[in-house]
């Protein structure tokens, strides 16, 4: 009987479990979506119970759907939505808010404040992180500070706090096992990333007690085992943790230092590996913690950009202008060019390089000659030029000039898309055979830990290309184009 790993890919706006076989091929895919809640302007936030039951939904169908015994599952790797937080109660097990997604603005006076009490300095050189809504550690403190009774409880040890990963693997193990792995803690503003430890002095300022925290394990590890209630009367090994971006660097086999990876799903994230080289970026990139394997750590820097697949969505959903993400590329090719319409899709601020919480969303250039082609186009175009925003900064912070790019995540199948990625970027675009990355990192991290697979060598060589984008445009078209984006993200950053 063929043995496989399990990957859970708790993504944003899904939930996938994936199954993969020992040459790191897909074996079967089992989805299910879930409801975002926008309770007010610019806050996201998703029922982590409704994540829990997707999770138990996807493992059951992804087993029987391809008729595989729990046996047959050496073991089960988790990737995550990164950031997205989660406070529960240790004794009932119930979450005490909802889980504040990473894309939620609702802390933005919490950071001002931070930042007006001149604290930037200290999170930036004890992170690698700079003081937005985005990460974890003001989303505890706003939940501690909302609910009532919270502080109390979890200055007595009843609360508990856990990204999603360390959700999911409390609920898998029934509330025996609160760790989190050194990528997904290093997205937390809470957390050194130089001396590996929680830093007191941050969650002072946060206001958070630290025995709510989870311990912090290397990414590959055997860290505890699914109950027998959660798995059809197996235990099995959960043996792998990772960030969903790092999860797709590992994934996509960038382990030498200089090699990228740009992961285009909800929203879009560049990581470079810089091994064990924490790099400062002056540039608004984030230094982040890659993975801990093998007994060292090493580092990535990062790109984030907030809106990505999810203008394609919003295209769909609020605009109602085509009934599936992939009808976009159809509507797109219609015209050969945007005729100088520029879509800024800064619907919850700009990440990097920006950092700008408080911009929203424009669109420049419009005519009595535009049409719904050209503003499909120009949405697509959107997270072209936002990624050549990410990699000019990481091309300076690095000084290491890209030679390709790893591309994955569900907006890569448009082919329109990554031609022009590739052309505004000048490099060529590789899109691997494995689409899959952010689950496959996970899969390998397990799979390494319990010797399904010996090292990062062998995984090296499952690594396919399935197709590469050349660029083709004329430098002074590329220049002319960038340029208008410029000016399209300045006009919308001097609206507010
Ligand atoms: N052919 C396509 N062209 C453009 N966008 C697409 C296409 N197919 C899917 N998408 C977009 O990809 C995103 C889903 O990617 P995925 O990697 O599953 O995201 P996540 O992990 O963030 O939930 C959606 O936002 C969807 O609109
Ligand atoms: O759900 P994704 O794939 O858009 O990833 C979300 C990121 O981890 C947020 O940092």
């Amino acid at each position: 009987m063929e043995n496989y790993i399990l990957a859970l890919d708790q993504g944003t706006t899904s939930t996938r479990a994936i199954l993969f076989n020992q040459k790191g091929k897909v074996v079967h895919i089992a989805q299910q979506e879930f409801k975002q809640y926008f309770p007010k302007t610019g806050w996201v936030e998703h029922d982590a119970n409704e994540i829990w039951s997707s999770v138990l939904a996807v493992i059951a169908q992804v087993l029987t759907e391809k008729n595989i015994q729990p046996e047959q599952i050496a073991a089960i790797g988790i990737t995550n939505q990164r950031e997205t937080t989660v406070v529960w109660d240790q004794k009932s097990g119930n979450p005490i808010y909802n889980a504040i997604v990473w894309q939620s603005r609702q802390t933005a006076e919490i950071c001002d404040k931070l930042k007006e009490d001149g604290h930037a300095e200290l999170f930036r050189n004890k992170t690698g992180l700079l003081i937005d809504p985005y990460f974890s550690g003001t989303k505890v403190k706003w939940i501690l500070d909302h609910v009532d009774g919270a502080r109390e409880k979890a200055e007595k040890g009843e609360l508990l706090f856990g990204t999603i990963d360390t959700w999911i693997i409390w609920k898998l193990t029934e509330g025996a096992v609160h760790v989190t792995d050194y990528s997904n803690a290093s997205r937390t503003l809470m957390y050194n990333i130089y001396d590996l430890k929680w830093d007191e002095e941050l969650l002072e300022l946060l206001d958070v007690p630290i025995a709510m925290l989870p311990k912090v394990r290397p990414s590959s590890e055997i860290y505890g085992y699914v109950s027998k209630k959660n798995f059809f009367g197996v235990e099995v090994p959960i043996a792998g943790i990772a960030g969903d971006q790092q999860a797709a660097l590992f994934g996509q086999a960038c382990f030498t230092p200089g090699m990228v990876k740009n992961t285009y799903g909800t929203g879009c994230f560049m990581l470079m590996n810089t091994g064990d080289r924490a790099v400062k970026s002056k540039h608004g990139l984030l230094t982040t913690i890659a993975w801990g394997i093998d007994g060292k750590v090493e580092y990535a820097l990062e790109g984030s950009i907030f809106v990505a697949g999810s203008a394609i969505q919003w295209l769909r959903d609020g605009l109602r202008m085509f009934q599936h993400s992939s009808e976009s590329e159809k509507y797109a090719e219609r015209v050969d060019s945007t005729e100088g319409v520029y879509v800024v899709p800064a619907f919850v601020g700009l990440g990097t390089p920006y950092w700008d919480s408080d911009v929203r969303g424009a669109v420049f250039g419009l005519t009595r000659g535009t049409t719904k082609e050209h503003f499909i186009r120009a949405t697509l175009e959107s997270l072209a030029y936002q990624t050549k925003d990410v990699c000019s900064a990481m091309e300076t912070d690095s000084e290491i000039q890209l030679k390709s790019l790893r591309v994955d995540g569900g907006v890569v199948k448009n082919n329109l898309l990554m031609q022009f990625q590739s052309d505004i970027l000048n490099v060529p675009v590789e899109r691997p055979s494995v689409n899959e990355t952010t689950a496959l990192g996970a899969a390998y991290l397990a799979g390494i830990a319990v010797g399904f697979w010996k090292n990062k060598e062998e995984i090296e060589k499952h690594w396919n290309l399935e197709r590469r984008f050349e660029p083709t445009m004329s430098a002074e078209k590329r220049e002319e184009l960038y340029q208008g984006w410029k000016k399209a993200v300045n006009a919308a950053r001097s609206f507010k």
